[in-house]
């Protein structure tokens, strides 16, 4: 392969490397071939025990340094990246099978945007004078202290930075677990941050499954938790956290709704959608996977969408031209095929794809089902993988009112020309990131996150802030205390 993946150790804690091979083995398998291209050890009680106490140590000083100089660290750690972005692209790829014509452009350029934009604001975290009559208040705006990140397997770099870098600005330590299908990126994340002068003990990766974030979660030292995962482990998490009231913030799984009227721009439809149900091979979030077409156009938008699909260059990530993927995991791609199942028993027309493409790695064609209508298993459950759901419409009022029967609530979109109509429908469409005539943008200034099921709290913009740090008010009095007696 030529290019080497296993890391130095399995962990990086309190500034370096460490190992404890007690651990069980984990390994890492390239989604493109099958092969396993790291071998590393879960964390074991007493490297988990090493994060929690050099982190917290560590935290007390870092919060004591002015913002500026916090903002500093992460605005080098962001140029370093964005100078090894060919180096880490390729690490990204190999972690999850993302094709490097995604890599290079968004997973180390998203994360350095992140260490960017939170360094930046690192020194301007103030509080507010309050005048109360004579006397008088002030807030002052505190780090929560030791937090824990638990990352999905989809966007390794960008998680590890979308939870690290608000975290560090505001004065806390983190400590981050990768998932367990796709360890490795974070590693580099630490390596870097540390290179760009972050004291020891600050951003701790230590690897796991579920019994390593469940000890983290459950740690009375732990003072936030984030979480990017699915919604079961999210009610998992969210009541671990509730027992020691825990500060959240909750990122988790959608079966958002893309509405495109009849008066939209075709072809511009027909691209969101795509990016909307196929980048990343089908694995993201906010995918909007229910994409509601009128009725009038559904015909001429299928032929279309399939035209384009026909020119999807599926092959090897690491080639630049190829741009779709295999999928992370053999057993991701088993629980797509048998939605796919589903979805032909449950009678839903297949347009295109619906089969696994023979060979090595973790292939399967893109697919679309039309005539999917509202009951069926494939537009309510979240898929994770390249399937879209075409289902039709006619009426606006009740497009919506199908759109938000969701216990979802992470994204929407509306292809439309009609500018009221996009603002008025967008305005009653119950998700927390939306999109109008265009899908799946994730911009660091814009906030990112979920409703009802699909989270709490949300990522990016200087919303994350308020999630990273919290208020302590104090009142001055300038006169004399009046007491009762
Ligand atoms: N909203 C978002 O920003 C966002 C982004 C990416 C992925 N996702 C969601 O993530 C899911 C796919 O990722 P996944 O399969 O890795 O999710 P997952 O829920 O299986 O795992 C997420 C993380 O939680 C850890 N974990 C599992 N059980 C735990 C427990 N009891 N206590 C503590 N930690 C535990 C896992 O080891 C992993 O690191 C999808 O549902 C997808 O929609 C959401
Ligand atoms: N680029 C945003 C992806 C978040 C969810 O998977």
């Amino acid at each position: 392969m030529g290019y080497d993946t296993q890391p130095k150790a399995s962990h990086f804690v309190d500034g370096q490397y460490i190992e404890d091979t007690s651990g069980a083995v984990m390994e890492v398998v390239y989604p493109a071939t099958g092969a396993v291209i790291a071998r590393l050890h879960e964390a074991t009680p007493a490297i988990i025990e090493k994060a929690i106490t050099s982190g917290r140590r560590a935290q007390a000083e870092w919060a004591g340094m002015m913002g500026v100089e916090r903002g500093r660290i992460l605005r080098r750690a962001a140029d370093i990246m964005r100078e090894r972005n060919y180096d880490l692209s390729v690490l990204e790829t190999h972690d999850t099978g993302k094709p490097m014509s995604e890599t290079l452009y968004v997973d180390a350029t998203s994360g350095a945007d992140a260490l960017e934009y939170f360094g930046g604001l690192a020194g301007s975290l103030t509080g507010e004078h309050v005048p109360l009559g004579g006397d008088w208040g002030y807030t002052v705006r505190e780090p929560l202290g030791l937090c824990v990140g638990l990352g999905a397997w989809n966007y390794p770099t960008q998680i590890a930075c979308w939870k690290g870098a608000p975290a560090l600005a505001c004065g806390n330590a983190m400590i981050f677990k990768p998932s367990e299908t796709t360890p490795l990126c974070a590693l580099k994340v630490a390596e870097i941050l540390h290179e760009a002068g972050l004291p020891a003990g600050l951003y701790n990766v230590i690897q796991g499954a579920g019994d390593v974030g469940r000890a983290l979660v459950g740690d009375e030292r732990v003072d936030k938790v984030s979480l990017t995962g699915s919604v079961p482990t999210g009610k998992r998490v969210y009541a671990s956290a509730a027992e020691g009231m825990k500060h959240v913030t909750m990122e988790l799984g959608g079966k958002s709704p893309l509405v495109v009227f009849e008066d939209a721009d075709l072809d511009n439809a027909v691209g969101g959608a795509i990016l909307g149900n196929f980048y990343s091979t089908g694995q993201v979030c906010s995918n909007g996977t229910r994409v509601f077409v009128h009725k009038s156009i559904k015909e001429a938008f299928l032929k279309r969408l399939a035209e384009r699909l026909g020119s999807a260059k599926i092959g090897d990530p690491l080639d630049e031209t190829v741009n779709f993927g295999p999928m992370v995991s053999s057993s991701q791609r088993d629980i797509v095929l048998d939605y796919i199942a589903k979805g032909k028993a449950e009678g839903a027309r297949l347009v295109c794809g619906g089969s696994v493409i023979a060979g090595d790695g973790f292939y399967i064609q893109p697919t679309v089902f039309a005539d999917v209508t509202d009951d069926m298993v494939i537009a309510r459950e979240e898929i994770f993988g390249p399937v879209m759901a075409v289902l039709d419409f006619e009426d606006e009022a009740d497009v919506i009112a199908r759109a938000n029967n969701t216990e979802y609530g992470l994204s929407a979109g509306v292809f439309t020309r009609d500018i009221s109509r996009a603002h008025r429908v967008i305005g009653q469409l119950q998700a927390g990131s939306c999109f109008i005539n265009s899908y799946n943008d994730a911009p660091v200034e814009l906030p990112f996150g979920g409703s009802k099921l699909s989270g709490v709290g949300r990522e990016n913009s200087k919303t994350a802030i308020e999630h990273y740090s919290q208020l302590k008010s104090v009142y001055v009095r300038m006169g004399d205390v009046e007491a009762p007696f």
